[in-house]
């Protein structure tokens, strides 16, 4: 590291000579290969960057000229560039992003780790500086060729090329691929380009020999350009870009760094619009990424072998490799199921059935809003989409899930893998957001399965559905043990009841005092919350909804036999599943006082996700201590009096007119109240006795009032 510990920032790379440059890239290779290794991270997409990275911080003087990379997956080089030296934490508690971060260096704009957007920003500081009339500083944007089919590039571009006047400098970091080769007819125009690498070398040449040509020289090399011009024309298709009024720079081999800082001065001192069209390798110097056929070490780790590029370690079975080996039956079952990709084919497990059925996978490119709008065109004629795309980048296709599928009733089904705390990718790659944002979609039912087996339920069920759109989320990484239910309630499962509690004939769990309602992959939590309420002698049923939109209607009735109802969720608190359980209890005039716990409304910084679920008090400790607490004061139970009073309530109001209530129960309510009361009076003994009560966050016991 000799070279790179000497660059403190992009102007120490001034001083260095074409052979250091060449050495400093072999040094960053030999750094990043073993550490990202280790650490986990987009290794591919990096190695692809080192030398047009270099080459860009050369001739441009970041931060003063602002430099955005598209996705930001592979800014570890600029990282490196910009003085951060130690990536032994990438994508740690505490250590680097694996994307750029504004906290980290004045040198990182864009955090936010969703494709396509780059454009847009450098469209908007373009603007802005000549707003303010700012006119040495130059607005520099890298995306890559997958990133470039997303709509937004295009509708930055669009706005771009508006503008003759105004310098934007975007460099297409074209290797061919997203994961898989990058699709479209983008990616073929892009390909036509690139075959006119030939013409770039013999221009050089021609520039080169015909420079030192005294009188002619000259006059015969713009002669020879303008043939350029008309020759790729001739070969290839006028470039899309220069149609669009865009200046085109290239193509040029983005590991050749004079070459680059040749095209990059001349898109610099263009003073407009302008592409440069680098051709580059994902994976460059590192053989097990080049010779890696599925996506070139896109990713790796952590743990993995630097060798290889493989995991030391086997990995368990992931949610994502259950969803991928139903699909393969369900492929066979039914011709009319087809699945849709946003260029992500094996992370969101739809290659087996790609493999299976290649006329009936459709990879759309990043193009997640398009991907959900043409599955409502397939619905229209007669098919069953499954449109996999992960939680996070679901969020961009809001309205298309809205208007295009829920308002036409369209039977679409969307698999919103890695939902809930991702961690290690940052902020922006958490899917916690869909339960809430999908929440007010008319008509869109949701699903959380809480194991394999019910993922495997539900894909079938929502299969099932024709005339609404369907929504099954489920996390990230390995999928935990089946959870067998013990009885059912509604359309639910329950998974635990009080012991000694009688079930009625009709399977419905009575008497404890807590109804904890566990959504999707947070019943392991919440079975250890019944566990350790049980400890401190509350008895608790926990309930899986299995679906958790529309809510079921067994839920509110189970809510009106119990003196608390606690919602457990891997998604945000606001407009979540807990909160929507608490409007239709509402709706119902069942009063029972209900706690939700989720996930804060705030944007979570990179760690593993169990770190970040102990953050945010996701944990069955955390959230038993504070239902203990919340028990306790509750006082003793209100007798048959208070919760027949909220029992019959439930007679009276309901969303959709008069419901039966749980009449046929309150006598088992009544009975079992005097128990209840016991048992208060047990629990306010132990927190007066203080010995065993877990202390509360602040250090007190937790305060205990007698009614
Ligand atoms: C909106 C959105 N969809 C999907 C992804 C997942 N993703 C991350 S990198 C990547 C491929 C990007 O390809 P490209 O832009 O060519 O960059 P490269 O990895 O080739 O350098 C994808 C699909 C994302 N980050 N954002
Ligand atoms: C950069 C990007 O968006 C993806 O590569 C993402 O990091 C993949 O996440 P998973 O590791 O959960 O597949
Ligand atoms: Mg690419």
């Amino acid at each position: 590291m000799a070279l790179l510990e000497t660059i403190q920032g992009p102007r120490d790379l001034d001083k260095l000579s074409s052979e250091q440059l060449t050495e400093l890239a072999a040094e960053i290779r030999a750094y990043l290969i073993p550490t990202v290794a280790k650490t986990s991270g987009h290794i591919g997409p990096n190695l692809g960057v080192v030398e047009l990275t270099i080459a860009l911080h050369r001739v441009f003087d970041s931060p003063r000229d602002t430099v955005l990379w598209d996705v930001g997956h592979q800014a570890y080089v600029h990282k490196l560039l910009t003085g951060r030296h130690d990536f032994s934490t990438l994508r740690q508690e505490g250590g680097l992003s694996g994307y750029p971060a504004r906290a980290e260096s004045e040198h990182d704009v864009i955090e936010n780790s969703h494709a396509s957007t780059a454009l847009a920003y450098a469209d908007g500081i373009a603007k802005a500086h000549q707003v303010r009339g700012v006119t040495d500083r130059q607005v520099v944007a890298v995306i890559g060729d997958g990133a470039l089919t997303g709509g937004m590039a295009w509708e930055a571009l669009n706005n771009i090329a508006a503008a003759k006047d105004r310098p934007v400098i975007i460099v297409v970091n074209d290797n061919e691929r997203s994961y898989t080769p990058t699709i479209g007819g983008l990616a073929d125009h892009l390909a036509t380009l690139r075959t006119t690498q030939g013409y770039e070398r013999f221009l050089e040449w021609g520039r080169g020999m015909l420079g030192r040509t005294p009188v002619i020289g000259t006059p015969l090399y713009e002669a020879l350009h303008g043939v350029k011009k008309g020759l790729k024309d001739i070969v290839a298709p006028q470039g899309m870009f220069e149609d669009l009024g865009l200046k085109y720079v290239g193509p040029v081999d983005g590991h050749d760094i004079a070459g680059m800082e040749a095209a990059l001065r001349r898109a610099r001192n263009y003073h407009g619009p302008v592409i440069v069209h680098a051709i580059t390798r994902k994976g460059e110097g590192y053989p097990a990424a080049r010779n890696h056929q599925l996506d070139q070490l896109h990713q790796v780790g952590p743990d993995s072998d630097p060798e290889t590029g493989q995991p030391l370690a086997p990995a368990g079975t992931s949610w994502t490799s259950v969803f991928a080996d139903e699909m393969v039956k369900v492929g066979a079952e039914r011709d009319d199921v087809v699945g849709i990709t946003a260029a992500m084919l094996h992370p969101v497990g739809l290659h087996k059935f790609a493999e299976r059925h290649p006329d009936r996978i459709f990879d759309v490119g990043i193009a997640e809003q398009h991907a959900v709008t043409s599955a409502a065109g397939m619905a229209f004629a007669g098919l069953h989409p499954v449109v996999a795309i992960y939680a996070t980048f679901l969020n961009r296709a809001f309205d298309q899930v809205l208007m295009d599928c829920a308002l036409h009733k369209a039977g679409v089904t969307f698999i919103a893998d890695r939902a809930g705390v991702t961690g290690n990718d940052g902020a922006s790659h958490n899917g916690m957001w869909d339960m809430s944002i999908f929440q007010v979609v008319p008509g869109l039912r949701i699903a959380a399965p809480r194991d394999g087996a019910q993922l495997r339920a539900q894909l079938r069920e929502a299969l099932d559905v024709a005339d609404a759109p369907t929504m099954i989320r489920f996390s990230k990484g390995a999928v935990c043990d089946d959870i067998p239910a013990v009885a059912t309630a509604g359309g639910m499962d329950v998974l635990r009841t009080t012991a000694g509690t009688a079930l009625t004939p009709d399977g419905t769990a009575l008497t404890p005092d807590v109804l904890v309602v566990s959504v999707g992959a947070m019943a392991g939590v919440a079975l250890d919350v019944a566990e350790r309420l049980a400890d401190q002698g509350i008895g608790a049923t926990v309930v899986d909804p299995r679906w958790v939109k529309p809510v079921d209607r067994a839920l509110v009735r189970l809510a009106a036999e119990h003196r608390l109802v606690v919602t457990i969720e891997d998604n945000v608190r606001v407009g979540g599943v807990g909160s929507v359980i608490a409007q239709e209890l509402r709706d119902a005039g069942v009063w029972t006082p209900l706690r939700d716990f989720g996930i804060p409304a705030r944007f979570l910084d990179h760690a593993h996700r169990g770190t970040v679920l102990e953050q945010i008090g996701l944990t069955g400790q955390r959230v038993a201590h504070e239902v203990v607490g919340l028990v306790a004061g509750l006082g003793a139970p209100g007798g048959g009096a208070e919760r027949m009073d909220r029992v019959e309530r439930v007679d009276r109001v309901g969303e959709h007119g008069v419901e039966h209530g749980v009449g046929s129960g309150v006598e088992h309510v009544i009975e079992h109240s005097v128990e209840r009361v016991e048992r208060a009076e047990r629990v306010e003994q132990a927190a007066a006795g203080a010995s065993d009560v877990p202390e509360s966050p602040n250090g007190a016991a937790p305060k205990v009032t007698a009614r």
